[in-house]
């Protein structure tokens, strides 16, 4: 905008200039040159006025005077600047003019002039200005999304990750056959939000599911509807839905919706107006649309806690899909899948790349194996070798922060597994009814271990008995901890098992009348108000977590060979099912 706007005030600049310098040349020629004046030397204007011949002339500060003889010729003569020229003339009977009068008649004549053509370019420019202006706004608010329909990436671009995919898989039959879920009156998806680290293929799964259903692919980021002009963040949102309308089916894809999505600054001051427009465009637009059009609107985001929850609302993105980093088994799927169509030597083992590239995510493993390319090209090998791929390994692993978890210590992975083993034991000896989906030490987004296990059966009431399990089983990640590595070293790893614990057990005390010493009293009636602290409530909760957490060591102690055998598994492994953990139970068993 600001270059072409320079160039044309350049013009319009010169163009003043010009028509001024004409203007003022005239008016300076209809004051002092007008009908060809003579010139006479000073003795001659002298005689001229002895002989009474001249009827004006106009005094100037200027080296030459001008005057006009009683016949109306008119002539110049130098100005002898002396004091009493005028007097003289007057004496002699000759009209002064004094061109200072004269002057401001001129300069007045000039500043309107100048003014007005000021204003005149001014008007046309702002004119040109404000539609240019709203050209630029009606561009800007039209957000640049990069659509494609055929997209050559499909689920079997993307290795890993197997349930998100699953997942993302359901809805290629909601986008193509929408016609079909609504006869049935199911509820179409809206919004779905994958959620994890950075590099771990949510763009891409959100690419797949468009190219496999065949639909359209808007793609645009949270941050392009921040740092614009006010209201234009909501306008964009707008003209999104409008396009994605006029597409009919396809799947809308916001990258980084926490720029737009953050939680709300509710009562707070100067809390930005403008993200908060944005956000509520979105909501609004997301209300607005039955969903049974087939356009499907994917997020993708690292953090899923920063959201404002009326975006996680039904209706909205009421779908979350996590998206984690790859295990050693999905590392070998995807190292295999980029070194497919790579020369690669015999000798090098995929599996032995997936065992170091712990923490590493689907990116960064397409990055390692990018430059082992490199290295193999620049020294003209035939194949690229474990030589190329451990150079690369440390030029990924060097360019990284130090937080980094890709060189994380292999002591405190094996910490995580005996804490996460403490959790699979406790669960399968106290509740084999539970259902463990996974075991995992690859870090979630929802703590440092991967514990995403343990669904109860569905019941309408808790017994207290599976209540004490419960707490039990979150206590045991950190009995373990104390058991193996000695009551020094227990870790701050625990701390959301003890909120969990502390959590159910205030509950079983305050609320459920299950504590004799408390009797069938509800604390927060007897108390007055809720949360309020009581002394003796606190020892008591503190004497039952204590009795617990020694039953479960005990526990734990008398089935360690099992806990040991888990961590054994977890550390080669990984990730467990729950097949392989009972198996594992299974053979380790004593007669
Ligand atoms: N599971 C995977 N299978 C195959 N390739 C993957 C996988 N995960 C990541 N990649 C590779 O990493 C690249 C980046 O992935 P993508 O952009 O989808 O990650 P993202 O999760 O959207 O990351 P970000 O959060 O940084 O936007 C992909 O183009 C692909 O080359
Ligand atoms: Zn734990």
């Amino acid at each position: 905008m600001k270059k072409i706007s320079k160039k044309k005030l350049m013009l319009a600049i010169g163009m003043f200039v010009v028509i001024l310098s004409i203007i003022s040349f005239g008016i300076y020629r209809q004051y002092f040159y007008s009908e060809n004046p003579i010139e006479v030397s000073y003795g001659e204007f002298l005689e001229k006025i002895e002989e009474n011949q001249i009827n004006k002339v106009f005094l100037m500060d200027s080296p030459k005077i001008k005057g006009e003889l009683k016949d109306g010729q008119e002539f110049i003569t130098d100005h002898p600047r002396t004091d009493n020229l005028k007097e003289m003339l007057l004496t002699a009977d000759v009209i002064v003019v004094e061109v200072g009068e004269q002057h401001s008649v001129v300069q007045v004549i000039t500043f309107i002039i100048v003014i007005g053509a000021l204003a005149g370019m001014a008007f046309i420019l702002s004119k040109q200005g404000s539609k240019q202006a709203s050209k630029e706004y009606d561009k800007m608010s039209s957000v640049e999304f990069s659509t494609q329909k055929e997209s050559t990436i499909t689920f079997a671009n993307i290795a890993g990750n197997e349930e998100a995919k699953e997942n993302v898989m359901e809805l290629v039959d909601f986008l193509k056959n929408p016609q079909k879920y609504q006869r049935y009156g199911a509820r179409m998806p809206k919004g779905v939000i994958l959620y994890g680290p950075p590099g771990t293929g949510k763009t891409l799964m959100a690419k797949a599911l468009a190219s496999e259903a065949g639909v359209d692919f808007l793609a645009v980021s949270g941050s392009d509807f921040v740092q614009v002009y006010a209201g234009l963040g909501a306008g964009r949102i707008r003209n999104l839905f409008k396009n994605a309308r006029e597409k009919g089916k396809c799947v809308i894809f916001i990258d980084e919706i926490d720029a737009i999505g953050k939680k709300r600054d509710r009562g707070g001051l100067g809390g930005s107006d403008e993200s908060d427009r944005t956000l509520n465009a979105l909501l609004t637009e997301m209300s607005g649309f039955k969903g049974s059009e087939g356009i499907i609107i994917m997020a993708a985001t690292n953090r899923l806690d920063i959201l404002d929850e009326a975006l996680l609302r039904p209706g909205r993105f009421d779908r979350q899909i996590e998206v984690g980093l790859p295990d050693l088994k999905a590392r070998q799927d995807i190292l295999k899948l980029y070194t497919q169509n790579r020369p690669i030597a015999t000798t090098i083992s995929i599996e032995r790349i997936a065992q170091q590239t712990v923490y590493f995510s689907g990116a960064k493993l397409e990055n390692l194996m990018n430059e082992a390319a490199i290295y193999a090209a620049r020294e003209n090998a035939s194949f690229i070798s474990e030589k190329h791929v451990d150079k690369a390994f440390y030029t990924v692993v060097a360019g990284e922060e130090k937080k980094d978890r890709s060189n994380i210590k292999e002591s405190e992975r094996r910490i995580t597994a005996y804490h996460e083993a403490g959790h699979t034991i406790a669960t399968k000896l106290l509740c084999p009814e539970n259902k463990v989906t996974k075991v995992t030490i690859i870090p979630s987004t929802k703590g440092a271990g991967g514990f995403s296990m343990n669904i109860p059966p569905d019941s309408m009431y808790h017994k207290k008995k599976d209540m004490f399990h419960s707490i039990k089983i979150a206590l045991a990640g950190r009995a373990v901890e104390e058991i193996i590595f000695g009551e020094e070293n227990i870790t701050t790893g625990a701390s959301n098992d003890i909120q969990k614990a502390t959590e159910i057990l205030v509950a079983m005390i305050k609320q459920f009348g299950m504590n004799d010493e408390v009797g069938m009293i509800n604390y927060d009636i007897l108390l007055g108000q809720p949360g309020g602290v009581d002394q003796r409530l606190a020892e008591i909760c503190n004497k039952e977590m204590k009795r617990l957490y020694e039953e479960t060591k005990v526990l734990i102690e008398k089935n360690i060979h099992l806990v040991h055998a888990v961590t054994e598994e977890l550390m080669a492994r990984e990730t467990l099912k729950e097949e392989e953990i009972n198996k594992i139970i299974e053979n380790n068993k004593v007669a």
